[in-house]
C-alpha cells in the first residue's frame, strides 16, 4: 500500500521584536518529529514568514533546522525569492548544508514573462547538485502555470515535482496525468481529500503542525478505502482550519501551539501580535480540537 507523505510547513518563532528565536525553531522541529511523526518539514515557506526574512536570517533557520532534524526526517529549502542573487546564495547554502531537496516560489509582483519564470528556476538550479520543487500557489503570486509550462519547466531533470498549493481541481487532475512520475504535494489543507483522490503523493501545510495526528488517519483511511472515514476526519479538520482563519491563521497556530506545550514566541510584523480576543480563540480551538 503507497504511504502518502506528510509535510509540515514549518514555523519561524520570533521574539516581540521580530527577532528570530532559535530555541523556539527547534522546539517546533522537535514536536515535529517526536509527536507530529512528519515525513519532512518545508522550511522558509509562507508558514516560516520567509518573505519576510533577509538571508542571513533565512540560512540561520535553514541551519537549526538541519541541525535539529539530524537526518531523521526529509528536509526541503524553500530559497525562491524575487532577488535571483538571493535565491541562488540560499540554494547554494542549502545544498552544502545537506537539505535533499529545493523549493523555490514562482516570482511573483512584476508579471514576469513564462520565459523568464523558467529561466528564474534555471539559473537557480545551474550551479546546485540537488532538486527542486516548484512552489506554485497562484492566489498570493499571481502565476497560474499550466500543464505545458509545467511540462517546459520539467525539461530540466533537476526539476522533480510541485508543491501545489491551488484550488484548481481540473489542473491538478491534468497535471496529475500527464506526470504520473513527478513527486506532487497538496498545499491546502482544507482541500487535501479531493487531492487525495486526485492521487496526490502528499501533503504540506501550516496546521499540519497542529494537526498531523489526524491528517496521517486520514490519509492512511483513504488509502485504506475508507472514504467516509476520510471524510469525516477532513471535516473535522476544516471546521479546525475555518476557526483558525478566523482568528488569525498565522498568529493563532503559534498561540495553540504553545498549548501543546511548545512556545513559538510570535509572528514578524506587520503580521499582528496576538490580542486577547486571539488568545481567547486559540485557547477555545485548542481545547475543541486538540485536548484531550
Ligand atoms: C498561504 C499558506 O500559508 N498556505 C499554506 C496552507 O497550509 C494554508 O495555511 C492552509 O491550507 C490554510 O488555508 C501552505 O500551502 C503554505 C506552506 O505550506 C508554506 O509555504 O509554508
Amino acid at each position: 500500500m503507497s504511504k502518502k507523505l506528510l509535510y509540515a510547513a514549518q514555523m519561524t518563532a520570533f521574539d516581540k521584536d521580530g527577532n528570530i528565536n532559535l530555541d523556539g525553531i527547534r522546539a517546533l522541529v522537535r514536536y515535529n518529529i517526536d509527536v507530529n511523526k512528519v515525513d519532512g518539514l518545508y522550511v522558509c515557506g509562507s508558514t516560516g514568514e520567509a518573505f519576510m526574512l533577509n538571508t542571513d536570517e533565512k540560512k540561520q533557520v535553514m541551519k537549526t533546522v538541519y541541525d535539529e532534524a539530524n537526518g531523521a526526517i526529509d528536509l526541503v529549502a524553500q530559497v525562491g525569492s524575487l532577488n535571483l542573487k538571493e535565491a541562488k546564495e540560499l540554494a547554494k547554502f542549502a545544498t552544502d548544508l545537506g537539505y535533499p531537496k529545493l523549493s523555490a516560489v514562482t516570482p511573483f509582483y512584476y508579471n514576469f514573462t513564462f520565459e523568464q519564470i523558467k529561466d528564474y528556476y534555471n539559473e537557480i538550479l545551474k550551479d546546485v547538485d540537488n532538486k527542486l520543487l516548484i512552489y506554485s500557489i497562484p492566489a498570493l503570486t499571481g502565476v497560474a502555470l499550466t500543464t505545458d509550462q509545467f511540462a517546459e519547466l520539467f525539461e530540466n531533470p533537476k526539476i522533480i515535482g510541485i508543491k501545489y498549493t491551488n484550488a484548481d481541481f481540473y489542473l491538478l487532475e491534468r497535471v496529475r496525468n500527464a506526470f504520473p512520475d513527478k513527486l506532487i504535494l497538496s498545499g491546502f489543507d482544507e482541500m487535501l481529500l479531493p487531492a487525495l483522490a486526485l492521487n496526490v503523493d502528499g501533503c504540506i501545510g501550516s496546521t499540519y503542525n497542529l494537526n498531523a495526528p489526524r491528517v496521517r488517519e486520514e490519509m492512511d483511511a483513504f488509502d485504506a478505502g475508507d472514504i467516509d472515514k476520510a471524510r469525516q476526519l477532513q471535516n473535522i479538520s476544516n471546521d479546525m482550519i475555518t476557526d483558525l482563519i478566523a482568528n488569525d491563521i498565522y498568529p493563532t497556530l503559534k498561540l495553540v501551539m504553545k498549548h501543546m506545550g511548545v512556545d513559538a514566541g510570535y509572528v514578524k510584523k506587520p503580521m499582528s501580535h496576538p490580542t486577547p480576543e486571539m488568545e481567547a480563540g486559540a485557547k477555545a480551538i485548542y481545547e475543541k480540537y486538540f485536548k484531550n
